[in-house]
């Protein structure tokens, strides 16, 4: 089998130890590897820049009939390669079934990675899936955190037993035709999930578009989100600290003393509203936050907003902002 050429190896290991922090000589990589074309690049990408030191697990969904089939071809490439591969298979239960098959998927992934000692995972997500997400999320008049897109690194915990997981993105910025052309070369037939294809799904559709109109950039996009992975950070930052000098919690009420850029007081807003237990979007957050500006007055998530005079302290009055929870509706 000819494994990828050399510089796409040393731009794969350039990548990875930008995302790989803490990265030491002797760690090794899990890559979660469906069998599809985009994982099985992956694979083939980290078994070249750290020979020996890769480990790959496949989820077996059971939703489509030849999963069980594509796991057993998953494990015998890695036999072939001497890639310590692990099989697990999940139940799904109904209901919206691509957000509960991934929370599955991932804590199912995080298990047998542990198993196989590692505690950093890599997924094959590409600039043509971040392009998509993007543009969804443009679509939806998402804000800072929904654009920045997939993350390239993130941490999540595994509550049994309790680890920090790494999970690392290094394809973003590669194309899925690239991607594609590394396993063709090494003369792989990858699997193929007809629901790639299926209309039904916002992503397909936009996926198609994206395909047809090729002056957008999927590349250029993913490095924007990336930017805007930064934004987000240093956006954080300046809300905890606007939170803890305008918020002021009174019994069941929050008040929130504005007069900050809109960016500001809608990821305040949005937190306040969390605080009541309402997750509405970023987008109707923003229609709160200019209702507010505007008439003094909103209500979104079962969380009523006016504007009033807050009593700070025995001399200050500040105009300002008040949640509270809706009282519930007469009958
Ligand atoms: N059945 C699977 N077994 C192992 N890894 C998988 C499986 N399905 C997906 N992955 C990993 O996740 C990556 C993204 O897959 P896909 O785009 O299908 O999932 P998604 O639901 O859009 O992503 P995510 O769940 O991470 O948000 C794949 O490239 C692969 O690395």
């Amino acid at each position: 089998m000819d494994l990828p050429a050399g510089h796409k190896v040393e731009r794969f290991r350039t990548e990875l130890e930008k995302l790989w922090i803490e990265h030491d000589e002797g760690r090794t990589l899990g890559v979660a590897v469906s069998g599809g074309p985009d994982s099985l690049a992956l694979l083939l990408l980290a078994h070249a820049a750290l020979p020996g030191r890769v480990v790959a697990v496949t989820i077996d969904h059971g939703l489509r009939a030849e999963s069980a089939r594509e796991a057993r071809f998953v494990h015998e490439l890695c036999a072939d390669l001497a890639i310590p591969h692990l099989t697990r298979r999940v139940e799904v239960a109904d209901g919206n079934l691509q957000d509960r098959a991934r929370a599955v998927r991932y804590r199912a992934l995080y298990e047998a990675f542990l198993q196989l000692g590692t505690n950093t995972l890599a997924t094959a997500h590409h600039a043509d899936d971040q392009a998509e997400t993007v543009l969804m999320r443009l679509n939806r008049g998402s804000g800072v955190a929904g654009l920045a897109g997939i993350r390239a690194h993130r941490v999540d915990f595994n509550p049994e037993p309790l680890a920090e997981m790494l999970v690392v993105r290094p394809l973003l910025e590669w194309r899925k035709a690239e991607l594609e052309e590394i396993v063709a070369d090494a003369g792989i037939e990858p699997v193929r999930d007809s629901s790639n294809h299926d209309e039904q799904f916002d992503r397909v559709r936009l996926r198609n578009v994206l395909r047809d109109a090729d002056w957008l950039d999927p590349v250029a996009i993913a490095r924007s989100a990336r930017i805007l992975q930064d934004a987000e950070r240093i956006v954080a930052s300046e809300v905890r600290k606007t939170y803890e000098e305008c918020v002021f919690r009174e019994g069941e009420a929050i008040w929130f003393h504005p007069g900050h850029p809109f960016l500001l007081e809608l990821e305040t807003v949005e937190r306040i509203l969390q605080e009541f237990g309402a997750k509405p979007r970023g987008s109707a957050v923003a229609t709160m936050v200019e209702a507010l500006r505007k008439d003094g007055a909103a209500c979104l998530g079962g969380v009523m907003a006016k504007r009033g005079w807050h009593q700070k302290d025995s001399l200050t009055q500040v105009d300002a902002w008040k949640f509270e929870r809706e009282p519930p509706r007469k009958s």
